[in-house]
């Protein structure tokens, strides 16, 4: 018997909060031994990001190929991906191992507004990377960028599930963060009664290809959101790296980024988007039992 081993293909985060960094940080959490593959180095704290010097695609599969022979590779998630070399050098090596567990998260832009896609390279996300995705976890700007559709509705968050679905990612998992920014409509039950405002909700779309699933939770009014996305996707990973099936990781990934959150307030760093505690849940739950 080996540890449960997770890989987390994504940039550093000099602060922390977010990237590799939150990525490992979540799999310790969850009792899962972590490795990393940096496609880049970021500049950058909760102010922002400042610089971005990205490695080379030969680079990131090289390292990918070093964990991948010899430690092996239980489940892995891809974050920062940076451009269209990087994506298809990562793609080729996870098809080349025949990892299935695979989250891709597809980070785009930081909260700061900092490019971490290349533009250009959205094409290839769609095309060398969604189609491994056992779980794809964009959140609704990067819905609309895959989608290409803007979401302002619930319904609207279906349709773009089912074209991301459509290149082959097999559950889809739009998340609501970003829900009532760009006026998406307030949340509603399953009977159309106004349940909440989205102030108060905050509701994660999932759709497995053949029905949809909402989870929620309480927003917490907070600044200290940063690297949320990171580690919701890495923990998604991580329960998949220990033996879990796809719904219950997402559900367990839900109670660990809510938990995070929550325990922010303990951490208090920094003047801009604070990281989030990757330490709550565990303490509130203990390791493995999610
Ligand atoms: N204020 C909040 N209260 C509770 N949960 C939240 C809050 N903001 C985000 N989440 C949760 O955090 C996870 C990440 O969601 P979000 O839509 O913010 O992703 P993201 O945009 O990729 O992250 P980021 O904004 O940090 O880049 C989701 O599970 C979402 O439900
Ligand atoms: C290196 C790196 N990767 C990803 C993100 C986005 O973070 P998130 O969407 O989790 O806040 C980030 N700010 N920096």
């Amino acid at each position: 018997m080996t540890a449960p081993r997770g890989l987390t293909i994504a940039g550093s985060d000099s602060g922390g909060g977010a990237g590799l960094q939150a990525d490992l940080k979540t799999f310790q959490e969850l009792g899962v031994f972590g490795m990393s593959a940096v496609t880049a180095v970021t500049v950058q704290n909760t102010l922002g990001v400042s610089g971005v010097y990205p490695m080379t695609a030969r680079a990131v599969a090289e390292q990918i190929d070093a964990v991948g022979s010899d430690i092996g590779v239980d489940a892995l998630k891809t974050g920062m991906l940076f451009d269209a070399e990087i994506i298809e050098a990562a793609a080729a090596r996870i098809s080349a191992f025949g990892w299935t567990n695979v989250v891709v998260d597809p980070v785009m832009i930081a909260k700061g507004g900092a490019e971490l896609l290349r533009w250009e390279a959205v094409e290839a996300m769609k095309r060398h990377l969604l189609p491994l995705a056992l779980v794809a976890t964009p959140n609704i700007p990067e819905a609309e960028v895959l989608a290409g559709m803007k979401i302002k509705t619930m319904e609207d968050r279906r349709e773009a599930a089912k074209r991301i679905a459509g290149y082959g990612a097999k559950t889809v998992v739009i998340k609501g963060g970003h829900a009532g920014e760009h006026g998406e409509e307030k949340a509603q039950s399953e009977s159309g009664e106004s349940r909440t405002s989205v102030q108060d909700l905050v509701v994660d779309l999932v759709y497995d290809g053949r029905g949809f699933e909402e989870l929620s939770g309480v927003r917490i009014p907070t600044r200290h959101t940063h690297g949320t996305g990171c580690t919701f996707s890495a923990a998604i990973a991580a329960r998949l790296a220990a033996g879990s099936n796809v719904r219950e990781a997402v559900r367990t990934a839900r109670d660990f980024i809510q938990a995070a959150i929550e325990g922010a307030p303990e951490l208090n760093l920094g003047g801009g988007h604070g990281p989030t505690a990757h330490w709550a849940y565990r303490r509130r739950i203990g390791v493995g039992q999610g």
